[in-house]
């Protein structure tokens, strides 16, 4: 089969992270015989300096016309940059946002497993990761926090900014199906967290996921405020199977989810809709303080390439492959410096890439 994927290097890490999933699909698609035919999309700051905007008209249409989008990182410097000050439909981040929503990618799922072999770099005590882990975070997408309006402005002398987080039924319906449906293929509970005790968007997401409960009685719902998931996910990360939750929640918690696992570049992510049409992207940014380097640990951008097989083109032994591949890699006791402990040989990026590609065919 052939398979057109539009791919979005980004900015910083971006291209060095993306280039070594395209060896590994390239790997795989010589296994089995499929093609994989990429187009290159400009997005966030390299989008900026070419064309004034983070994302065009073209370089959507070019991912709407795709069967899958697979993406790096975008993104400026935190730490020393005035990124920030820009308009918001100027930065970075801005085309990351425009191309979830345009694609009405509402669901993102974001797997949270500690493979045996990292034991090691989990900074967790080894009593609590007996046994290992494996829960994922299903997190709304286009709604909420950074899609409500936003504003700032002077009143009697003194500047204002404000956000506003909306939710309606509808949208939190939708995503709650998905995490009962994910629950359903995986260990049958939801831990749906929120701020219920404070925000009136939460009290209707606790009542929406309530309601959609009822249509899966096979499947255990638990209610937890965020700031006790903060905590949990360090006291006894095993407790979790599917995580639901909005959109800024899911983001801040799936970074923590991801250091719990090693390190935030094991942690892939798959971000869906009605379609077969998903984005795949690494859940973290573009790390500017190691770009270049070839220090980026390009596994969360080849697991999220597995999960292209899996969910858009329903490859699954192929995707399987890639995740034998990444741990038989592991096991034998190669390591990017995220994940280095003693004992084992430190490789670069390309080098990660290269061995991956060379267990595929072991
Ligand atoms: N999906 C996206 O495109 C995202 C973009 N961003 C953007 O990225 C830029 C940098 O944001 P930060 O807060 O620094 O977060 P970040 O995730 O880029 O980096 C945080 C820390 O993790 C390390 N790190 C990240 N990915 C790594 C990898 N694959 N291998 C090894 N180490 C890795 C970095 O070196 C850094 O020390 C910002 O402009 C931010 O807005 C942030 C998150 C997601
Ligand atoms: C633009 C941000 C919402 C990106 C991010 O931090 C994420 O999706 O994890
Ligand atoms: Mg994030």
């Amino acid at each position: 089969m052939n398979y057109n994927i539009a791919v979005i290097p980004g900015d910083g890490i971006g291209p060095e992270i993306v280039t070594e999933a395209r060896k590994v699909l390239d790997m795989i698609g010589s296994t089995y015989g499929h093609t994989f035919d990429y187009t290159e999309v400009l997005m966030g700051g390299c989008s900026i300096d070419a064309t004034g905007v983070p994302l065009t008209d073209e370089a959507m249409a070019t991912a709407l016309a795709s069967d899958s989008v697979l993406l790096g990182a975008v993104g400026g410097n935190v730490g020393q940059s005035n990124w920030y000050q820009l308009p918001p439909n100027l930065r970075p981040e801005a085309g990351l946002l425009k191309i979830r929503k345009g694609l009405n990618l509402f669901a993102n799922i974001r797997p949270a497993v500690l493979f045996d072999e990292l034991k090691g770099a989990c900074p967790l005590k080894e009593e609590i990761i007996d046994g290992g882990f494996d829960f994922v975070v299903m997190r709304e997408l286009t709604g909420g926090l950074y899609f409500g309006e936003r504003k700032t402005y002077e009143e009697n002398g003194v500047t204002t900014a404000m956000d506003t987080l909306t939710y309606n039924e509808n949208e939190i319906r939708r995503i709650a199906k998905w995490g009962f449906d994910i629950a359903r293929k995986r260990n049958k509970r939801v831990c749906s967290v929120d701020k219920a005790n404070v925000l009136d968007s939460s009290r209707l997401w606790r009542k929406v996921v309530k309601e959609v409960a009822a249509d899966y009685p096979d499947v255990e719902l638990s209610d937890m405020l965020v700031d006790n998931c903060a905590m949990q996910l360090v006291k006894d990360p095993k407790q979790f199977d599917v995580i639901l939750t909005e959109n800024m929640f899911g983001d801040i918690l799936s970074d923590e989810a991801s250091m719990v696992t090693g390190s935030i570049g094991m942690l892939a992510s798959a971000s869906l809709g009605d379609t077969k049409l998903g984005l795949y992207e690494p859940s973290h940014g573009s790390a500017p303080d190691i770009a270049g380097q070839n220090k980026a640990n390009p596994i969360a951008t080849i697991l999220s390439a597995a999960m292209m097989l899996r969910y858009s083109f329903d490859l699954e032994k192929e995707a399987d492959q890639i995740e034998d591949a990444v741990k038989a890699v592991l096991r034998d006791g190669y390591r990017t410096v995220d994940i280095m402990s003693a004992g084992k040989q430190l490789v670069g990026t390309k080098e990660m890439g290269d061995l991956i590609c060379q267990y595929i065919n072991k």
